[in-house]
């Protein structure tokens, strides 16, 4: 167990005794000089020790990550592992190959369903034969490990009517990772196909339980261990969060920032955007979490980068919630906020020269409604922080100095790019070491 209860008893019995501040006070106790001499050299031999302690704490630090379902917390810790652990050997590859095969079967199941109920006909007669195979197998267990199956799914993900079908799937609920498993379709359903990192990082599989990794950092000369919990994030899940709340030294919330145009799968009158919104609301203001920063992660920007560019935009939902999105169509971000957006994808390759030559704000291979969204996006977050609105009048209203104790940061990430959430972490790593210190007095 992590002793923050203990060493903050400590501090404030201990610390407090041999800070100087109360050793000048004590001076006045002492009968001479050398006593006092003494005594502070006791209490220096003390802080020591605390610090040693400290030090100890520094190998454990409880991290969680919150989040709506499908917001990407769990391809985070799979981040973790593939950057600090071992990633995955032959085996537990091996063992993924039946759910991305599920994924698949999930993704053109819900695509060809889609199609009958937008009704969007099929671009060429003869491929009826496959979609009526497909979905009348559809419950089969074993189905996607058939032949006929993965033929006819490749032969159908061709298809005019089902790419039009695709490009709709904002109307119904379809796995992020849909394309990107039907375009491998071919080396997928080989036999001798071994998934690769990317395969794992896309393929989903909806948490239902409490996932724990530990890993080790090398950080100013001593390894510092991290224990990572990923929680489930659909509705039924989220009873389970609070057990998870007892000393942990950071959140890291995910928030998928490209749902501005879905429906949660768990109730399909909600918006999903929305949704993250109130549920950060009520992480932030929580009273167990009083103490607790958060590591706010925009995530998803490539897909909300790719729907922006196909004419999706955060537009309905501005009309139908005003109050909630009242200075989008004047809303403006800085050119700071641009740049900070932009850095935040650039790639890591050392060339200095580009990322000086990106320093004027406008990158012309980035559509300005993109960055224009994704800070627009932040800034709703941070709103929420300032306490400027609130999305749920039911949490108790609370002052600023009821947040002093914690705070949050924000990040743009992509969860499946290592390159962004390697640089991501790091920057993490920093920041929770840095608080862990202050607040136990040691910085
Ligand atoms: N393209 C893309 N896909 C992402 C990103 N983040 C997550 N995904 C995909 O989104 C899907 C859902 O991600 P998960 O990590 O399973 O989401 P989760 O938050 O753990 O969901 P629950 O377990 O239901 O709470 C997976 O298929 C991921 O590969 C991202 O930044 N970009
Ligand atoms: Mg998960």
């Amino acid at each position: 167990m992590f002793k923050s209860c203990s060493l903050t008893q400590m501090k404030d019995g201990v610390m407090s005794c041999i800070g100087r501040n109360c050793f000048q006070g004590e001076l006045l106790h002492y009968a001479t000089q050398e006593e006092a001499k003494r005594a502070h050299c006791r209490d220096k031999e003390l802080s020591k020790l605390l610090k040693e302690h400290h030090k100890d704490d520094l190998k454990r630090l409880k991290l969680l990550l919150l989040g709506t379902g499908e917001s990407g917390k769990s391809t985070i810790t799979k981040q973790m592992r593939i950057i600090h652990i071992n990633g995955f050997d032959t085996q537990e590859r091996v063992r993924k190959i039946t759910d991305i095969r599920r994924n698949i079967k999930e993704s053109i199941v819900m695509i060809l369903l889609a199609m009958q109920q937008l009704g969007i006909s099929l671009e060429h007669g003869e491929n009826q034969q496959e979609m009526d195979f497909i979905l009348k197998k559809a419950g089969d267990d074993d189905v996607h490990n058939t032949k006929e199956f993965m033929e006819y799914t490749a032969r159908l993900w061709e298809d005019g009517g089902v790419q039009e079908c695709f490009s709709r799937s904002h109307e119904y609920q379809l796995l992020d990772s849909a394309k990107y498993f039907l375009d491998r379709i071919g080396d997928i359903r080989q036999t001798d196909y071994i998934p690769t990192d990317q395969d794992i990082l896309r393929c989903r599989v909806t948490t239902t339980s409490i996932q724990h990794i530990e890993f080790d950092v090398p950080d100013a000369g001593q390894q510092v261990k991290f224990s990572v919990y990923d929680v489930g994030g659909q509705r039924g899940e989220r009873k389970k969060w609070i057990q998870m709340f007892d000393s942990v030294e950071a959140i890291l919330f995910l928030a998928d920032c490209s749902s501005l145009d879905q429906n949660l799968r768990e109730d399909s009158s909600k918006n999903r955007l929305l949704e993250a919104l109130e549920i950060f609301e009520q992480v932030w203001k929580n009273r167990f979490l009083r103490n607790v920063s958060i590591l706010l992660f925009i995530n998803k920007i490539d897909i909300l980068s790719e729907k922006v560019c196909r004419g999706r935009s955060i537009h309905e939902l501005v009309e139908k919630y005003p109050d909630i999105f009242p200075d989008y169509d004047t809303f403006n971000p800085s050119n700071t906020e641009k740049l900070e957006f932009l850095d935040s994808f650039l790639k890591r390759d050392g060339d200095s020269k580009k990322r000086r030559g990106s320093r004027s704000g406008s990158r012309p291979d980035v559509n300005p409604d993109i960055i224009k969204t994704a800070v627009y996006i932040k800034h709703l977050f941070i709103k929420i922080v300032k306490g400027e609105i609130s999305l749920r009048p039911d949490i108790q209203h609370v002052s600023k100095d009821w947040h002093q104790h914690h705070t949050c940061e924000y990040f743009y990430t992509c969860a499946v790019d290592t390159n962004n959430i390697q640089h991501v972490l790091n920057g993490c790593r920093n920041l929770i070491i840095r608080k862990h210190l202050e607040r136990f007095g040691i910085i």
